[in-house]
């Protein structure tokens, strides 16, 4: 899917395909030094961060395990509820395992706070955020974000993995919708 099978439900683009990939070899570089000779296990948060975690994974050179977590703070709309609730859990059990947890977006921050909660309550040895892209707003939260792809505006965005009403996901690039389409 491009922008113009989109037709006229796309407003912007923000960031091209492109873009995400050259940022991505960035990130993955900085994650190879900073984990060399030390377990790494990608908790990858479903669905949004299906794109950035494959697309990461292959960037690495690190050997790594991949595992998944569905977490669900948003209703049917575009604001976060701030109550989480698990609705997959880990398979791997991460005591003592070096946690790098893998995300599309950080808005309000309320869904990674919670679950880096979460995670540390299991006894790993660490646990360390990757995120595609941040909002503004997560940066009042007290959240220790060290892998940031993109610092965006306080927009809704879809596209890279990021969906409205479970569309828009299989975008390549990130953009914000028309108005019209908040209106059907
Ligand atoms: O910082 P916050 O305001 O808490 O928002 C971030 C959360 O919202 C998105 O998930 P969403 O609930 O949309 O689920 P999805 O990944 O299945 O689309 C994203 O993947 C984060 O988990
Ligand atoms: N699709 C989408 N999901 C989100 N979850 C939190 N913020 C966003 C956003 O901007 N877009």
């Amino acid at each position: 899917m491009d922008a113009k099978d989109m037709g006229a439900d796309l407003e912007k683009i923000l960031v091209t395909e492109d873009q995400i990939s050259a940022r991505l070899a960035e990130v993955a570089a900085e994650i190879d030094a900073d984990y060399a000779g030390r377990d790494l296990l990608l908790v990858g948060v479903l669905k949004g961060a299906v794109m950035v975690m494959a697309d990461l994974a292959r960037a690495l050179h690190h050997p790594c395990s991949m595992d998944w977590m569905a977490v669900s703070s948003y209703g049917a709309g575009t604001t976060s509820s701030g109550v989480v609730r698990i609705l997959k859990d880990l398979e791997t059990d991460i005591k003592d395992c070096n946690v790098l947890i893998v995300e599309d977006v950080i808005d309000s921050g309320l869904t990674l706070s919670w679950l880096v909660g979460n995670l540390r309550s299991r006894g790993p040895a660490s646990v360390e955020i990757c995120t595609m892209v941040r909002k503004p707003l997560a940066l009042d939260v007290d959240l220790n974000v060290r892998y940031v792809g993109f610092d965006l505006p306080n927009e809704f965005i879809v596209g890279y993995g990021l969906d409205y009403a479970e569309k828009y996901r299989n975008l390549p690039f990130i953009g914000t919708l028309a108005e019209h389409v908040y209106q059907r």
